[in-house]
């Protein structure tokens, strides 16, 4: 488990001045889940992820990672704790002048492992992250991909406990950051590794993120489940995140063609459904229920993470009552339901 408690940092810049990376940051992250930290650029992310590790020192505040406080313990325990905290990096960071094997040998030999171990070590990660022909091979000569690959096996060459991605797909196409984002997702689960990533992205989080916590100006300014994120984001920055992914305004088109015949007798709502839910008949049974009629004027469906995610926006029409009740009803269902009254 990692627990980041109160956490601040204060560059001192050459002529004097405090930039505030990190103001007073606190997170817990169970072991074995995907947490992702989302932020834009100058956020502070790469601050609190090398935080993490102690490659920067924290101004204040704790790193307790399995119950040891990192920023308690003198450098050679820490040299030690380090070990069991793999890294990979948006630009691969790989050794040009060593091939694939001889960059994930290399953290094999600095541990001071027989040469025999590490050929079979070497051999197994390579194995597991799909490259077992490459061995040869210098980094030159392989694609984006396939260079995160090796430093996705580098990283895990110490059976580490903790796995920090810094922007991994950064670089890389959407085809390719697909296949890493799965190869990370199959080693979170084959090995039980705790995974933290930090991103721009709002698809990485949504694809494999457990939870997620959204860093803004220093500091975090919401964390949760991704689908909770996700279906009610509450700060101006988390749900401008999501609607890079997930855009429900309604097209002016429709819009305009909305017009309320008179107050009360059309209402706009907006329901988002999770998993089991998105098969419920909620929007027939409402009909019948109150005599009511729903325009569909805008319809989505998309999966976070492995679990399905949709968005509906409805039209009601019908009496002011009837609505009402309608509104009710659906309130009471597995669904989170918006009533959009500026028509939005
Ligand atoms: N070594 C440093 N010295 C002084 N200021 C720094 C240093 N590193 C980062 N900063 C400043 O700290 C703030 C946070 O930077 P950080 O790199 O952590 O953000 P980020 O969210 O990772 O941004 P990006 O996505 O652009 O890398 C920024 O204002 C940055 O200019």
């Amino acid at each position: 488990m990692v627990k980041i408690e109160n956490l601040s940092k204060v560059y001192k810049t050459r002529d004097g001045n405090d930039i505030r990376a990190l103001e007073k940051v606190d997170l817990t992250i169970p072991e074995g889940e995907i947490f992702g930290i989302i932020g834009l650029s100058g956020a502070g992310k790469s601050t609190l992820i090398r935080c993490i590790n102690m490659l920067e020192k924290p101004t204040s505040g704790r790193v307790i990672i399995d119950g040891r406080d990192l920023t308690a313990l003198p450098e050679r325990q820490l040299r030690a704790a380090r070990r069991q905290i793999g890294m990979i990096f948006q630009h691969f960071n790989l050794l040009s002048s060593r091939t694939v094997a001889g960059n994930v040998a290399f953290p094999l030999e600095i541990a001071g492992l027989p040469r025999q171990a590490i050929r079979e070590k070497v051999k197994q990660l390579l194995e597991m992250v799909g490259l077992a022909d490459k061995a040869g091979v210098y980094p030159s000569e392989l694609s984006g991909g396939q260079k995160q690959r090796v430093g996705i096996a580098r990283a895990l060459a110490n059976d580490p406990r903790l796995l920090l991605c810094d922007e991994p797909t950064s670089a890389l196409d959407p085809q390719t950051t697909h296949s890493i984002l799965r190869l990370l997702q199959d080693i979170n689960r084959q090995l039980k590794l705790t995974i933290i990533i930090i991103t721009h992205e709002m698809p990485v989080i949504k694809e494999i993120c457990d939870r997620v916590a959204v860093i803004d100006q220093a500091r975090i300014v919401e964390t949760g489940p991704v689908l909770d994120v996700f279906t009610a984001p509450r700060t101006p920055t988390a749900r401008e995140f999501v609607k890079s992914v997930w855009n429900t305004a309604i097209p002016e088109e429709l819009l305009y063609r909305h017009r309320p015949a008179r107050e009360g007798e059309s209402r706009l709502v907006r329901l988002s459904f999770i998993g089991q839910s998105a098969g419920e008949p909620v929007i027939s049974t409402m009909i019948q229920k109150y005599g009511i009629h729903a325009n569909i004027l805008f319809g989505k469906i998309d999966q976070i993470k492995n679990t399905p995610f949709g968005t509906l926006t409805l039209e009601l029409l019908g009496s002011p009552e009837d609505i009402s009740k309608a509104i009710d009803f659906l309130q009471n269902q597995h669904l989170t339901i918006e009533v959009l009254d500026n028509h939005e």
